[in-house]
């Protein structure tokens, strides 16, 4: 029998942008079991690159709804294989990657209340194309026919809009128009239009294809899509999670009425009602008992995003920043109070119901990396690293931004690199080109955050996580960029651990315990790379022309500042 069979524990999901990743973690709290399904390698039939398809117009940007239902079975029945004891999960919660959607058809809500233990999950949730045909005469519904034929298609398109999409500029200015100007929406949602954000995906769905939007049931972040798969229901989206849909009032945590009716019809039916994110959203349905063994009263917490998730992982306190290395690369912290603004987002907090937390966004993160370790590195991470330590901090002067895709924070697309004279260059040597990257990428990064207010402190730290951390030589440089110490925890699967820790948490749901108590015997994180002295004295002055040049390319880009 498997060393992980029968420790009582909870289960961590994560439904990221390239991959499906689960943890189990005992009463202790200690990870005894991590598994992940990554699409592009594992689910090959799909055809994802990075795990989403890029459309002809460069702009849409969607993943096969079945791909995530599929990598969940395959994870699944690799659990089993392994000789997981299900019987023994307390609980469950999980994450997803935040913004995409998922749009459940009509009828949907049947089939996944009655699935059968005998088949796999996406063998029920959608036929496939070549097993679609029309039911034999004498049976009037997909619902009767005999198992092994496939059930009801349960969504109403199949592509869900992802975080990577940036279709929907007409749609953002729609909402911005309708409620008063971005600001007034910043103030209401916590974040400015944002053409990755739920509610104008939705707009979009529903201006261009109205009939799979009145065909849907329910709007289902990638979140709470997971979350309904667990309970056999449509499950509720949670407020953090929510937040990034530019329709939820993040004061008050309710649907805004303007921003709603804004973006399509009858949308607060689709959508469900909101909930705090520490909700048992109910218990686990009986597919799950009867093919996998898990107890009837494992319970379901309210799954959110992925970066709340980390926020709860990495146990985040207020002071501290986390700065998560995905396939995105974001920078988040705690804050007391909004302060919302016309760049980066709020959010409400997903571990305290009183407080929120602050995110940043950058759409060139790991894809970027890997992009230029292929092109200059021999595809080999120490080769890339051999060059951030053969150069000098600093890069002797030279600047790079590195966007092949048009960034987020800023809205910058194309490379452009700068000699110390700040004379634009069209090469760099491959090894100065690698740290200009690195540096470049965490130089924005400081440089927002100080926008949104941000200071670093003496007692500061950075939590790092995501694939990125695993990398020193990466984390050396952020640590000298930002003169602060840089600390990871055991696992760069951060979203994952903060969902099973958000599981223990739903556990002692109602009884109030904070979830600090909850998490307190947690490990510690660890020093992974500590400032270089003399490093924030060569980093104060280039932060000053990386910020000038950043508003330079910006003006040439779309003209001057209005
Ligand atoms: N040693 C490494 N150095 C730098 N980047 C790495 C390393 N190992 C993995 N990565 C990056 O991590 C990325 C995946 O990060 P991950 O947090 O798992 O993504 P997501 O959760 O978005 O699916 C990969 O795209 C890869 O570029
Ligand atoms: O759009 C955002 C945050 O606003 C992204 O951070 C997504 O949540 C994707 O996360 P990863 O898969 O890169 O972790």
């Amino acid at each position: 029998m498997a060393e992980h069979a029968g420790r009582r524990c909870c289960l961590g999901w994560d439904f990221s942008t390239q991959q499906v990743k689960v943890v189990a973690v005992d009463a202790e709290l200690n990870v005894f079991y991590e598994d992940s399904v990554h699409f592009d390698r594992d689910l090959q039939e799909f055809g994802t690159q990075g795990g989403v398809h890029v459309h002809e117009d460069g702009l849409t940007v969607t993943s096969p709804v079945l791909m995530w239902v599929q990598a969940l079975d395959i994870i699944l029945e690799k659990m089993k294989a392994s000789g997981f004891d299900f019987s023994q999960v307390l609980a469950l919660s999980g994450a997803g990657q935040q913004h995409g959607s998922v749009y459940w058809k009509a009828g949907a809500s049947q089939v996944l209340a009655s699935l059968s233990p005998d088949l796999l999950l996406h063998e029920q949730l959608q036929p496939s194309r070549t097993l679609l045909r029309v039911p034999p005469s004498g049976i009037s519904s997909w619902d009767v026919m005999p198992p092994g034929d496939a059930g009801k298609a349960c969504f109403s398109i199949s592509d869900c809009p992802v975080w990577m999409d940036s279709s929907t500029t007409a749609q953002c200015h729609q909402l911005e128009a309708t409620v008063g100007g971005a600001q007034a929406l910043s103030c209401l949602t916590g974040s400015r239009a944002y053409e990755r954000f739920t509610g104008n995906q939705i707009a979009k769905l529903y201006q261009q294809n109205p009939e799979a939007y009145s065909h849907t049931e329910r709007i289902s972040l990638v979140s709470s899509f997971a979350a309904s798969l667990f309970l056999g229901s449509h499950s509720p989206i949670d407020y953090s999670d929510g937040s990034g849909m530019n329709l939820l009032r993040i004061q008050d945590k309710v649907w805004s009425q303007a921003c709603l009716g804004a973006c399509a019809p009858h949308l607060e039916e689709k959508l469900g009602l909101p909930v705090p994110s520490c909700s048992v959203v109910g218990a686990i349905s009986s597919y799950f008992v009867q093919r996998y063994g898990f107890p009837p009263g494992c319970k379901v917490v309210a799954f959110t995003g992925d970066n709340p998730a980390s926020l709860a992982g990495m146990r985040l306190e207020e002071g501290d920043i986390a700065v998560s290395l995905g396939t995105s690369d974001t920078l988040f912290l705690w804050l007391q109070e909004p302060t919302p603004t016309l760049e980066g987002h709020i959010f409400c907090n997903p571990v305290d119901p009183q407080h929120y937390m602050a995110l940043l966004c950058f759409k060139n993160g790991s894809l970027m990396r890997e992009k230029i370790r292929d092109e200059l590195a021999s595809s080999s991470w120490s080769e890339f690293s051999k060059a951030l330590q053969s150069t000098e901090i600093g890069n002797c002067g030279n600047l790079g931004f590195y966007f092949d895709v048009m960034e987020i924070t800023p809205e910058i697309i194309g490379r452009h690199r700068f000699s110390a004279e700040n004379h634009e260059v069209s090469a760099f040597p491959w090894d100065v080109e690698i740290r200009a990257l690195i540096e470049g990428q965490f130089m924005a990064k400081k440089i927002h955050a100080e926008g949104l207010g941000y200071r670093v402190m003496p007692k500061t730290k950075i939590l790092a996580t995501g694939g990125a951390s695993h990398n020193r030589d990466i984390l050396q440089v952020l640590a000298d960029v930002f003169g602060t110490p840089v600390y990871v925890i055991d696992t760069a699967n951060s979203a994952c651990v903060g969902s099973a820790y958000r599981a223990f948490h739903g556990l002692a749901a109602g009884t109030d315990v904070p979830f600090s108590e909850v998490v307190k015997l947690a490990p510690n994180p660890r020093l992974a790379a500590a400032p270089t002295p003399g490093a924030s004295q060569v980093y104060e002055a280039l932060l000053q022309r990386y910020a000038m040049l950043e508003q330079r390319i910006l003006t040439q880009t779309r003209g001057p500042p209005e």
